[in-house]
């Protein structure tokens, strides 16, 4: 079919079935979906609708049960097809003509006639989606009393978070991006630029990460020349952090793709660090370290502003599926320490039973972390924890969910 726009919608009808049914990730489904999408913008446009209808499902969803008498199955193609047309009027300003011509085919040999009245009926009425979007039952029901917060944090995709190389820039980079900055060697950018077409990418000056990715590896200061290890490290950003200020770094992970991904980061910003691929729970290091950063592998809800996949990919199974191999890769780190070394457990997730839980089983000594690390207006908890999520700092564009701690050895 060669409606212009159309195989950009049907990208996305097939990347949001393969989370939904098959439980992929957003980024895995993406490989494959956007293959017969030409175009970097139509492929963008195939993902920024995706990412919307998971953002707003819930809401989206009670829009078109109430123009219709007729019970649509959650897992019914007219009401994915509906959820993308809804998904592109109400969040990417697109024309209802334009979302007619390019939905309905969709629904080739299907019930057309039903979706046409439903998004009719919706556009007559002029209806909107409500501040924040509404969360799955059983994600409202984890996050508890921060629900509320998270899911405001939500409404929007994030700003460009920026790491610099040399923090002593921060102001020339600030003012040659036009970014705003909330700690020396950050810098905040509207979202929607072209990350490579910005000053400075190609000479390496900076890398696209979170304020809260930021955080753990500041908490372990300036290296100095000492050595540190850098377990579960592609593709790499807390590595670029580390090499840059002063540490001797050795970075471990298993995964070859995102490894070679490490590598050409530390190419791009002339930062050294020795790169060794091997499975965490099998590798013996040669000597101990001086420091080690733990960023281990979870369920990342906390990233659910920029892969909103997570809030329906993700419950009680895959929390548990993560438990365990974290806490071996915990026990193993903690052996691996010098007397005297530091160890930061950090995870992007929101899940109690990948943070707290985990680092309640510590058996190093506790070395709380202070509100004078932290960006202004964020704080320790009263254990020394740090819990950040998309609800906090919300004034300044808000930040990703992560659970940081400390200990000494
Ligand atoms: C949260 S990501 C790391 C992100 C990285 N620290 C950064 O800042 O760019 C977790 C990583 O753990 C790695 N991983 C998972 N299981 C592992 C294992 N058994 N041994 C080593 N690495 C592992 C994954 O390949 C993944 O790259």
């Amino acid at each position: 079919m060669d409606i212009p726009g159309f195989p950009a919608r049907r990208a996305a009808l097939t990347l949001i079935d393969a989370v939904l049914r098959r439980g992929e990730t957003l980024d895995q489904a993406a490989s494959s979906a956007l293959g017969r999408v030409k175009g970097d913008a139509d492929r963008a446009l195939a993902r920024a609708i995706a990412s919307e209808v998971l953002r707003w499902r819930r809401d989206l969803d009670a829009l078109i049960d109430s123009a219709t008498a007729q019970v649509l199955p959650a897992d019914a193609k007219p009401r994915a097809v509906l959820e993308i047309m809804l998904a592109q009027v109400l969040r990417l300003d697109t024309p209802p003509h334009a979302v007619i011509a390019t939905g309905l085919p969709l629904l080739a040999g299907g019930p057309r006639r039903l979706a046409h009245g439903v998004f009719s009926t919706l556009m007559k009425r002029g209806v909107s989606l409500p501040q924040a979007p509404g969360l799955p039952d059983a994600a409202a029901a984890r996050w508890g009393e921060r629900a509320g917060a998270i899911a405001a944090g939500l409404a929007e995709p994030p700003p460009l978070d920026l790491t610099l190389r040399d923090p002593a820039e921060t102001d020339l980079w600030a003012e040659r991006l036009g970014g705003v900055s909330l700690l020396p060697g950050h810098l905040r950018l509207p979202r929607g630029a072209a990350v490579e077409g910005l000053a400075g990418f190609g000479e390496g000056a900076w890398w696209v990460q979170d304020l809260a990715a930021g955080l753990p590896v500041r908490l372990l200061g300036e290296g100095r020349g000492r050595r540190v290890l850098d377990l579960c490290a592609a593709p790499g950003g807390k590595t670029l952090q580390l090499a840059a200020a002063g540490w001797d770094v050795t970075a471990l992970d298993i995964a070859g793709r995102r490894i070679q991904r490490l590598r050409d980061n530390l190419a791009r910003t002339s930062l050294h660090a020795e790169v060794v691929q091997a499975d965490a729970l099998a590798w013996e290091p040669p000597a101990p370290f001086d420091a080690i950063l733990l960023d281990a592998p979870c369920t990342a809800t906390g990233t659910c502003r920029r892969h909103p996949d997570v809030l329906h990919r993700i419950g009680a199974r895959q929390i548990a599926d993560m438990v365990p191999l974290q806490q071996r890769l915990l026990d193993r780190a903690a052996r691996w320490l010098n007397p005297g070394g530091t160890l930061v457990y950090a995870v992007c997730s929101l899940e109690p039973d990948e943070g707290v839980g985990q680092a309640a089983r510590v058996r190093l000594s506790p070395d709380p972390i202070l509100a004078t690390e932290l960006p202004a207006g964020l704080a320790p908890t009263g254990d020394g924890w740090l819990l950040t999520d998309p609800g906090m700092l919300s004034e300044a564009g808000g930040l990703d969910g992560f659970f940081v701690a400390r200990w000494c050895r």
